[in-house]
């Protein structure tokens, strides 16, 4: 759906990108993560056939950017991370004067506009003047706008930004079902926890470079070197033997005590530990919980962007 093979774009000596490799399938949903100015809008406007590349290639479903802008125009929706409104349309307005421009008309263009304010549930707004709308339902009617055409593909830069709670809730749930749609979406954001639970794909780019492209499983495994678990025992006097009887074990590195329960850090590389719960158990050891302990994803963030993220 979406490849790309060493995609540059330098402006002078400097690089906005550099060699970036993509490729997305039907479905994908691309949490595409960096601090600003990383890179992720010359990215996606180049798909979009609005720039061009220094050099490098980039192809929507198999159409080319330099040979097929026009191919590519049709599969593909852009929403640009600012957009304007104008002030004296209604939002059902809106919309029709954008289908119009895609040549979408009579009972179809009204039947798409319908449609369009159902998927992004702006229909109770459909009468409502344009630059009345909050920042939440600008950003959807955006959406709307975006997929009138039924574009295949979806880039879509910061979508949830300048949200509140309640409407980056709903514009997840919004992007979970253009996935479930089949559509191919690239989603940018500069905050990695608020797409990792929506995206199945993510790929952090720093100073123009992919850092990590991998399922977001991956990229938080990749990140992290130590393997840390978590116990608790069903009597609290017995962490403290938990403690004692796994610093002298081969697979741990050190052990620390927390109130209710211990966190075990295993020596690097080590990721296999299905042995040790049966071995405390055979120790006497009562065991309420045993479990890994999950990174969060503003951790592997900033370690991958070596904390330039602080700059944001
Ligand atoms: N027209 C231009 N001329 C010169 N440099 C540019 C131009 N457009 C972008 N850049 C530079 O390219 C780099 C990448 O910019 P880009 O807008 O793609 O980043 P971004 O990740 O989308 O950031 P943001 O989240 O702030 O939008 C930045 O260093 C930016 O200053």
């Amino acid at each position: 759906m979406i490849k790309t093979v060493d995609l540059t774009k330098k402006y002078g000596d400097a690089f906005a990108i550099k060699g970036i490799d993509l490729d997305l399938q039907a479905g994908d949903l691309f949490g595409f993560i960096g601090p600003n100015g990383a890179g992720k809008t010359t990215t996606m406007r180049i798909i979009a056939t609005l720039l061009e590349p220094t050099w490098g290639e980039a192809y929507v479903c198999g159409h080319s950017v330099h040979t097929q802008p026009k191919e590519i125009r049709r599969l593909v929706g852009y929403m640009p991370d600012f957009f304007g409104v104008y002030d004296d349309m209604t939002v059902v307005e809106y919309l029709e004067f954008f289908a119009a421009a895609y040549r979408i008309n009579g009972q179809k263009r009204t039947d798409r506009v319908d449609e369009m304010l159902d998927v992004v549930d702006l229909e109770f707004k459909r009468d409502a003047y344009a630059n009345t709308l909050s920042r939440g339902q600008t950003q959807r009617l955006g959406l709307a706008r975006t997929l009138l055409h039924d574009p295949q593909v979806l880039l879509l830069d910061e979508p949830l930004s300048g949200l509140d709670p309640r409407a980056r809730i709903e514009m997840r749930n919004l992007l979970r079902k253009l996935g479930e749609m089949g559509k191919t979406v690239i989603v940018s954001s500069h905050i990695l926890p608020e797409l990792a639970d929506v995206c199945n794909k993510v790929g952090i780019i720093d100073r123009g470079e992919l850092k990590q492209n991998a399922k977001v499983t991956e990229v938080i495994r990749m990140v992290r070197e130590h393997t840390v678990l978590v116990i608790q025992t069903a009597e609290r006097e017995q962490m403290d033997e938990v403690a004692k009887l796994l610093q002298g074990h081969e697979k741990v590195q050190a052990t620390e005590p927390g109130d209710d329960a211990i966190r075990i850090i295993l020596k690097a590389g080590v990721d296999e530990y299905s042995d040790l719960p049966k071995w405390l158990i055979e120790n006497g050891i009562n065991l309420k919980r045993f479990s890994e302990e999950e990174l969060d994803l503003e951790s592997a963030f900033m370690a991958l962007t070596q904390g330039t993220s602080r700059r944001m």
